[in-house]
């Protein structure tokens, strides 16, 4: 399931994030790349123990957790703290899937990837290419979107970042661990839990609303991990 956050950050938001990313200094992207991906991979990034890519981190993981869509369609158990890259010169990252399992640096923490993110911090007419492709069992996903506006994607699907031949393409890139496992299972809670929203909103007094409040809950019982 791919979902789309449109302003998950505000332009405000993201111009904050801009002026400090312009001041910082960043690194070749293969420095966290296993050694399949380094050779696909043409990047910069900001080093995972950056100050600013620290600061940025957690103020990006205190929006995540304030987001309903993201609980409702990630039901993220934990998050990796959020990093950052920049494609510029041709830069590129080509197919590949994400390592399954991330330490995260400094810890004994480590994150099974079950949900990839991207949150865009440059604008689509910033840039030539750049587009994030992702392909799922309906075909190819093109995606580029506005400055602020996050996407959240299975983990298993093969994805690429195309060569940026103008201007530079600001990210930041992170993943989440859910409670289930299963791209299919987490679809069926997100459809569920939609359906429940809008017959709230239509009745909130439909005494059926707790017997599928109950079958949501109960489907989580049955498919989450801690
Ligand atoms: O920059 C992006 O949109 C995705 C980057 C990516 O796929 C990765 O770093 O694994
Ligand atoms: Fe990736």
């Amino acid at each position: 399931m791919l979902i789309r956050i449109p302003e998950f950050i505000s332009k405000d938001q993201v111009a904050e994030c801009r002026s400090l990313l312009e001041s910082a200094d960043w690194v070749h992207g293969n420095v966290t790349a296993g050694h399949q991906a380094a050779l696909a991979k043409n990047n910069l990034q900001l080093p995972e123990d950056s100050p600013i890519a620290r600061q940025l981190g957690d103020f990006i993981l205190a929006t995540l957790g304030q987001s309903q869509e993201v609980l409702a369609a990630g039901l993220p158990n934990k998050i990796y703290p959020p990093m950052f890259n920049c494609y510029q010169g041709g830069g590129e990252f080509n197919y590949h899937v994400d390592n399954t399992i991330r330490r995260v640096a400094g810890t004994a923490v480590k994150i099974r990837t079950d949900v990839s993110m991207t949150l865009f911090l440059s604008e689509p007419d910033e840039y030539e290419g750049g587009e994030l492709i992702i392909q799922d069992t309906y075909g190819e996903q093109r995606i580029k979107f506005s400055a602020g506006d996050l996407v959240l994607y299975p983990s298993t699907s093969l994805h690429k970042v195309t060569p940026v031949t103008e201007g530079r393409r600001l990210a930041s890139f992170f993943w989440m661990q859910s409670l289930v496992r299963s791209d299919e299972k987490r679809r069926l809670l997100y459809d569920l839990d939609k359906s429940i929203q809008a017959l709230t909103q239509e009745n909130p007094e439909n005494p059926e609303l707790v017997r599928l409040a109950g079958v949501y809950h109960n489907l989580l019982r049955q498919w989450s991990e801690t």
